[in-house]
Protein backbone atom coordinates (compact mmCIF):
# COMPACT_ATOMS: atom_id res chain seq x y z
CA UNK A 1 0.00 0.00 0.00
CA UNK A 2 1.92 3.38 -0.73
CA UNK A 3 0.35 6.62 1.00
CA UNK A 4 -1.51 9.29 -0.90
CA UNK A 5 -0.37 12.64 -1.19
CA UNK A 6 -3.34 14.36 -1.42
CA UNK A 7 -5.58 14.72 1.34
CA UNK A 8 -9.03 14.98 0.87
CA UNK A 9 -10.62 18.04 -0.29
CA UNK A 10 -13.04 19.48 1.85
CA UNK A 11 -16.51 20.05 0.32
CA UNK A 12 -18.36 23.04 0.45
CA UNK A 13 -21.69 23.27 -1.19
CA UNK A 14 -23.22 26.54 -2.30
CA UNK A 15 -27.24 26.84 -2.92
CA UNK A 16 -28.72 29.18 -5.56
CA UNK A 17 -31.41 29.65 -7.56
CA UNK A 18 -31.74 29.10 -11.52
CA UNK A 19 -32.06 32.16 -12.88
CA UNK A 20 -29.27 33.52 -14.83
CA UNK A 21 -28.76 36.35 -12.65
CA UNK A 22 -28.31 34.19 -10.16
CA UNK A 23 -25.71 31.16 -11.43
CA UNK A 24 -23.55 34.45 -12.77
CA UNK A 25 -23.09 36.38 -8.81
CA UNK A 26 -23.01 32.08 -7.34
CA UNK A 27 -19.96 31.75 -9.79
CA UNK A 28 -18.29 34.37 -9.19
CA UNK A 29 -18.82 33.49 -5.25
CA UNK A 30 -17.36 30.20 -6.04
CA UNK A 31 -14.07 31.41 -7.86
CA UNK A 32 -13.55 33.97 -5.61
CA UNK A 33 -13.47 31.42 -2.48
CA UNK A 34 -11.76 29.12 -4.60
CA UNK A 35 -9.24 31.23 -4.75
CA UNK A 36 -8.78 32.16 -1.40
CA UNK A 37 -8.97 28.73 -0.64
CA UNK A 38 -7.80 26.04 -3.12
CA UNK A 39 -7.89 22.76 -0.87
CA UNK A 40 -11.69 23.17 -0.57
CA UNK A 41 -13.65 21.79 -2.97
CA UNK A 42 -16.43 24.13 -3.61
CA UNK A 43 -19.92 22.89 -5.38
CA UNK A 44 -22.89 24.31 -6.53
CA UNK A 45 -26.28 23.21 -6.12
CA UNK A 46 -29.02 25.52 -8.11
CA UNK A 47 -32.78 25.08 -6.91
CA UNK A 48 -35.97 26.83 -8.73
CA UNK A 49 -37.91 29.21 -6.09
CA UNK A 50 -41.32 30.05 -5.55
CA UNK A 51 -40.39 33.14 -7.25
CA UNK A 52 -38.94 31.50 -10.49
CA UNK A 53 -41.98 29.03 -10.88
CA UNK A 54 -45.29 32.02 -10.43
CA UNK A 55 -43.81 34.24 -13.34
CA UNK A 56 -47.46 35.52 -14.62
CA UNK A 57 -49.01 37.38 -11.35
CA UNK A 58 -47.43 40.62 -10.56
CA UNK A 59 -45.28 40.40 -7.65
CA UNK A 60 -47.04 42.85 -5.37
CA UNK A 61 -49.69 41.03 -5.32
CA UNK A 62 -48.03 37.71 -4.14
CA UNK A 63 -46.00 39.39 -1.25
CA UNK A 64 -42.50 39.05 -1.81
CA UNK A 65 -41.31 37.45 2.07
CA UNK A 66 -38.61 34.97 0.94
CA UNK A 67 -39.78 34.26 -2.35
CA UNK A 68 -36.90 34.03 -3.64
CA UNK A 69 -35.11 32.32 -0.74
CA UNK A 70 -37.11 29.87 1.08
CA UNK A 71 -36.18 26.78 -0.95
CA UNK A 72 -32.29 27.73 -0.18
CA UNK A 73 -32.96 28.43 3.48
CA UNK A 74 -34.86 24.91 3.96
CA UNK A 75 -31.79 23.64 2.28
CA UNK A 76 -28.96 25.48 4.86
CA UNK A 77 -31.49 24.25 7.70
CA UNK A 78 -31.23 20.21 6.18
CA UNK A 79 -28.05 20.33 5.55
CA UNK A 80 -28.15 20.15 2.05
CA UNK A 81 -25.76 23.52 1.64
CA UNK A 82 -23.60 25.15 3.69
CA UNK A 83 -24.19 28.62 2.08
CA UNK A 84 -26.64 30.27 0.16
CA UNK A 85 -25.95 32.83 -2.52
CA UNK A 86 -29.07 35.70 -2.54
CA UNK A 87 -29.24 38.94 -4.30
CA UNK A 88 -29.22 41.01 -0.97
CA UNK A 89 -32.27 42.64 -2.45
CA UNK A 90 -34.64 39.63 -2.42
CA UNK A 91 -33.50 38.57 1.49
CA UNK A 92 -36.07 39.29 3.75
CA UNK A 93 -34.53 41.65 6.82
CA UNK A 94 -35.76 38.74 9.51
CA UNK A 95 -34.29 35.31 8.87
CA UNK A 96 -35.56 31.91 9.85
CA UNK A 97 -34.20 30.54 13.52
CA UNK A 98 -30.73 29.00 12.94
CA UNK A 99 -29.60 31.04 10.08
CA UNK A 100 -27.56 34.23 9.44
CA UNK A 101 -26.53 36.45 7.00
CA UNK A 102 -23.03 35.63 7.00
CA UNK A 103 -21.58 38.03 4.85
CA UNK A 104 -22.30 40.58 2.25
CA UNK A 105 -19.96 41.15 -0.66
CA UNK A 106 -18.88 44.23 -3.29
CA UNK A 107 -21.84 46.10 -4.27
CA UNK A 108 -22.00 47.24 -7.92
CA UNK A 109 -23.77 50.42 -8.94
CA UNK A 110 -27.51 50.38 -6.63
CA UNK A 111 -29.49 52.01 -8.62
CA UNK A 112 -32.19 51.87 -11.15
CA UNK A 113 -31.89 51.75 -14.73
CA UNK A 114 -33.26 53.52 -17.15
CA UNK A 115 -33.74 51.19 -20.35
CA UNK A 116 -35.37 52.59 -24.01
CA UNK A 117 -37.02 51.03 -26.55
CA UNK A 118 -35.08 51.81 -30.04
CA UNK A 119 -37.39 54.69 -31.10
CA UNK A 120 -36.94 56.82 -27.67
CA UNK A 121 -32.83 56.52 -27.92
CA UNK A 122 -31.63 59.51 -26.37
CA UNK A 123 -34.34 60.89 -23.64
CA UNK A 124 -33.68 59.89 -20.25
CA UNK A 125 -36.45 59.63 -16.91
CA UNK A 126 -36.27 63.63 -17.27
CA UNK A 127 -37.02 64.21 -20.72
CA UNK A 128 -39.59 60.82 -21.61
CA UNK A 129 -42.45 62.50 -23.34
CA UNK A 130 -46.29 62.53 -21.61
CA UNK A 131 -47.81 59.38 -22.28
CA UNK A 132 -44.91 57.22 -22.79
CA UNK A 133 -44.85 53.53 -21.38
CA UNK A 134 -42.73 52.66 -18.30
CA UNK A 135 -42.65 49.25 -17.67
CA UNK A 136 -41.96 48.17 -13.63
CA UNK A 137 -42.90 45.60 -11.29
CA UNK A 138 -41.63 47.42 -8.57
CA UNK A 139 -43.61 49.46 -6.31
CA UNK A 140 -40.65 51.66 -4.98
CA UNK A 141 -39.98 52.80 -8.32
CA UNK A 142 -43.89 53.19 -9.00
CA UNK A 143 -44.44 55.23 -6.40
CA UNK A 144 -41.88 57.57 -7.16
CA UNK A 145 -41.77 57.94 -10.84
CA UNK A 146 -44.87 58.64 -10.70
CA UNK A 147 -44.46 61.12 -7.94
CA UNK A 148 -41.74 62.87 -10.33
CA UNK A 149 -43.56 62.68 -13.67
CA UNK A 150 -47.40 62.06 -13.68
CA UNK A 151 -47.23 62.60 -16.69
CA UNK A 152 -45.96 59.02 -17.98
CA UNK A 153 -48.19 55.51 -18.19
CA UNK A 154 -47.25 52.95 -16.22
CA UNK A 155 -47.68 49.18 -16.80
CA UNK A 156 -46.70 45.92 -14.78
CA UNK A 157 -43.99 44.16 -16.20
CA UNK A 158 -42.74 40.71 -15.27
CA UNK A 159 -40.81 37.30 -16.64
CA UNK A 160 -37.42 36.95 -16.18
CA UNK A 161 -34.70 40.00 -17.87
CA UNK A 162 -34.52 38.42 -21.06
CA UNK A 163 -38.31 38.35 -21.35
CA UNK A 164 -38.68 42.28 -20.17
CA UNK A 165 -36.23 43.10 -22.93
CA UNK A 166 -38.07 41.23 -25.64
CA UNK A 167 -41.31 42.79 -24.57
CA UNK A 168 -39.98 46.40 -24.41
CA UNK A 169 -38.12 45.61 -28.03
CA UNK A 170 -41.16 44.23 -29.51
CA UNK A 171 -43.35 47.82 -27.92
CA UNK A 172 -45.11 46.67 -25.23
CA UNK A 173 -43.17 49.84 -23.76
CA UNK A 174 -41.31 52.66 -24.64
CA UNK A 175 -38.82 52.16 -21.45
CA UNK A 176 -38.59 49.92 -18.74
CA UNK A 177 -36.64 50.25 -15.18
CA UNK A 178 -34.12 47.60 -14.25
CA UNK A 179 -31.23 47.22 -11.78
CA UNK A 180 -28.04 48.60 -13.22
CA UNK A 181 -27.01 45.71 -11.30
CA UNK A 182 -28.65 42.99 -12.62
CA UNK A 183 -28.05 44.38 -16.24
CA UNK A 184 -24.39 44.89 -15.67
CA UNK A 185 -23.50 41.34 -14.23
CA UNK A 186 -25.13 39.40 -16.87
CA UNK A 187 -22.96 41.63 -19.88
CA UNK A 188 -26.08 43.75 -21.01
CA UNK A 189 -24.57 46.94 -18.98
CA UNK A 190 -24.82 48.88 -22.78
CA UNK A 191 -28.37 48.23 -22.41
CA UNK A 192 -28.65 51.07 -19.24
CA UNK A 193 -29.55 54.32 -20.92
CA UNK A 194 -29.09 56.30 -17.80
CA UNK A 195 -28.17 55.90 -14.25
CA UNK A 196 -31.35 57.22 -12.49
CA UNK A 197 -30.37 60.20 -10.40
CA UNK A 198 -31.14 59.11 -6.69
CA UNK A 199 -32.49 62.14 -6.18
CA UNK A 200 -35.43 60.99 -8.42
CA UNK A 201 -35.10 56.76 -7.49
CA UNK A 202 -33.65 56.11 -4.11
CA UNK A 203 -33.02 52.16 -4.92
CA UNK A 204 -33.92 49.27 -2.85
CA UNK A 205 -32.40 48.26 0.12
CA UNK A 206 -29.82 45.66 -0.57
CA UNK A 207 -30.02 46.56 -4.15
CA UNK A 208 -26.55 45.78 -5.97
CA UNK A 209 -25.15 43.58 -3.11
CA UNK A 210 -25.09 39.78 -2.83
CA UNK A 211 -26.12 38.46 0.38
CA UNK A 212 -24.39 35.39 1.83
CA UNK A 213 -26.74 33.23 4.24
CA UNK A 214 -25.28 30.67 6.31
CA UNK A 215 -26.54 28.26 9.64
CA UNK A 216 -25.65 30.16 12.60
CA UNK A 217 -22.40 29.47 14.68
CA UNK A 218 -21.38 27.84 11.47
CA UNK A 219 -18.17 29.02 12.49
CA UNK A 220 -15.59 27.12 9.93
CA UNK A 221 -17.54 28.76 6.88
CA UNK A 222 -18.30 31.84 8.39
CA UNK A 223 -14.39 31.62 8.14
CA UNK A 224 -14.27 31.57 4.43
CA UNK A 225 -16.85 34.56 4.19
CA UNK A 226 -14.60 36.68 6.20
CA UNK A 227 -12.18 36.44 2.72
CA UNK A 228 -15.21 37.75 0.65
CA UNK A 229 -16.72 40.25 3.02
CA UNK A 230 -16.79 44.01 1.73
CA UNK A 231 -17.11 45.98 4.85
CA UNK A 232 -18.43 49.27 3.60
CA UNK A 233 -20.85 47.36 1.67
CA UNK A 234 -21.58 45.46 4.71
CA UNK A 235 -22.20 48.58 6.94
CA UNK A 236 -24.15 50.49 4.51
CA UNK A 237 -26.52 47.34 4.06
CA UNK A 238 -26.72 46.82 7.40
CA UNK A 239 -28.15 50.12 8.26
CA UNK A 240 -30.89 49.95 5.11
CA UNK A 241 -31.70 46.86 5.92
CA UNK A 242 -32.56 48.10 9.68
CA UNK A 243 -34.30 50.73 8.80
CA UNK A 244 -36.47 48.38 6.09
CA UNK A 245 -36.92 46.03 9.29
CA UNK A 246 -38.19 48.72 11.66
CA UNK A 247 -40.56 49.86 9.19
CA UNK A 248 -41.40 45.95 8.32
CA UNK A 249 -41.66 45.93 5.02
CA UNK A 250 -40.52 43.81 2.28
CA UNK A 251 -38.56 44.69 -1.31
CA UNK A 252 -42.29 45.06 -2.50
CA UNK A 253 -43.07 48.39 -0.70
CA UNK A 254 -42.59 51.89 -1.90
CA UNK A 255 -39.85 52.27 0.98
CA UNK A 256 -35.73 53.06 -1.06
CA UNK A 257 -32.91 54.54 0.43
CA UNK A 258 -29.27 55.59 -0.59
CA UNK A 259 -25.90 54.78 1.76
CA UNK A 260 -22.52 56.40 2.22
CA UNK A 261 -19.66 55.92 4.29
CA UNK A 262 -17.37 59.36 4.93
CA UNK A 263 -14.29 58.37 6.91
CA UNK A 264 -16.51 56.96 9.67
CA UNK A 265 -19.83 58.41 8.93
CA UNK A 266 -22.24 56.50 7.48
CA UNK A 267 -25.07 58.74 5.81
CA UNK A 268 -28.50 56.95 5.17
CA UNK A 269 -31.64 58.24 3.35
CA UNK A 270 -34.67 57.02 2.99
CA UNK A 271 -38.04 57.37 1.53
CA UNK A 272 -41.37 56.18 2.03
CA UNK A 273 -43.77 56.88 -0.93
CA UNK A 274 -47.87 56.03 -1.75
CA UNK A 275 -48.51 54.64 -4.84
CA UNK A 276 -50.48 56.87 -6.12
CA UNK A 277 -47.67 59.19 -6.44
CA UNK A 278 -49.08 61.66 -4.16
CA UNK A 279 -46.84 61.57 -1.25
CA UNK A 280 -43.23 61.09 -0.64
CA UNK A 281 -41.91 61.22 2.24
CA UNK A 282 -37.91 61.32 2.18
CA UNK A 283 -35.00 62.09 5.28
CA UNK A 284 -31.60 61.40 6.24
CA UNK A 285 -29.36 60.42 9.28
CA UNK A 286 -25.73 60.49 9.64
CA UNK A 287 -23.93 58.81 12.41
CA UNK A 288 -20.60 56.88 12.77
CA UNK A 289 -20.84 53.84 10.75
CA UNK A 290 -20.42 51.12 13.63
CA UNK A 291 -23.85 52.66 14.76
CA UNK A 292 -25.97 50.64 11.71
CA UNK A 293 -28.89 49.64 13.54
CA UNK A 294 -29.53 53.04 15.67
CA UNK A 295 -29.23 54.82 12.16
CA UNK A 296 -31.22 52.45 10.59
CA UNK A 297 -34.06 52.54 13.48
CA UNK A 298 -33.66 56.54 14.01
CA UNK A 299 -34.64 57.11 10.87
CA UNK A 300 -37.53 54.70 10.19
CA UNK A 301 -38.77 56.79 13.53
CA UNK A 302 -38.50 60.18 11.79
CA UNK A 303 -40.23 59.06 9.02
CA UNK A 304 -42.68 57.30 11.27
CA UNK A 305 -43.26 61.12 12.67
CA UNK A 306 -44.07 62.45 9.46
CA UNK A 307 -46.70 60.18 8.74
CA UNK A 308 -45.32 56.96 6.99
CA UNK A 309 -47.08 54.38 9.14
CA UNK A 310 -50.55 55.72 7.26
CA UNK A 311 -48.92 55.00 3.99
CA UNK A 312 -47.50 51.53 4.79
CA UNK A 313 -51.12 50.69 6.34
CA UNK A 314 -52.85 51.40 3.44
CA UNK A 315 -50.35 49.43 1.23
CA UNK A 316 -50.40 46.77 3.85
CA UNK A 317 -54.24 46.36 3.56
CA UNK A 318 -53.80 45.63 -0.22
CA UNK A 319 -50.96 43.30 -0.06
CA UNK A 320 -51.38 39.71 0.83
CA UNK A 321 -48.66 39.15 3.29
N1 LIG B 1 -36.30 41.49 -7.46
C1 LIG B 1 -35.59 40.91 -8.55
C2 LIG B 1 -34.14 41.30 -8.57
N2 LIG B 1 -33.31 40.92 -7.59
C3 LIG B 1 -32.06 41.45 -7.86
C4 LIG B 1 -32.14 42.16 -9.03
C5 LIG B 1 -31.05 42.91 -9.67
C6 LIG B 1 -29.71 42.88 -9.03
C7 LIG B 1 -29.63 43.53 -7.68
O1 LIG B 1 -30.39 44.45 -7.36
O2 LIG B 1 -28.75 43.12 -6.92
C8 LIG B 1 -33.44 42.05 -9.52
C9 LIG B 1 -33.98 42.60 -10.79
C10 LIG B 1 -34.31 44.07 -10.81
O3 LIG B 1 -34.63 44.67 -9.78
O4 LIG B 1 -34.26 44.67 -11.89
Amino acid sequence: MTATTTSCPKIVRIGTRKSNLAMVQTHWVRDELQKHFPDYQFEIEAMSTQGDKILDVALSKIGDKGLFTKELELGLLNQDVDLAVHSLKDLPTQLPEGLMLGCVSTRENPADALVLNQAYQGYTIQTLPEGAVVGTSSLRRLAQLRYHYPSLVFKDVRGNLNTRLKKLDAGEYDALVLAVAGLQRLGMGDRVSQAIPSEISLHAVGQGALGIECREGDTAILDLLKAIEDTETRDRTLAERAFLRELEGGCQVPIGVNSEINGDQLTLTGMVASLDGQQLLKDTVSADRSEVDQIGQELAQILRGKGAQAILDEIFAQIDR
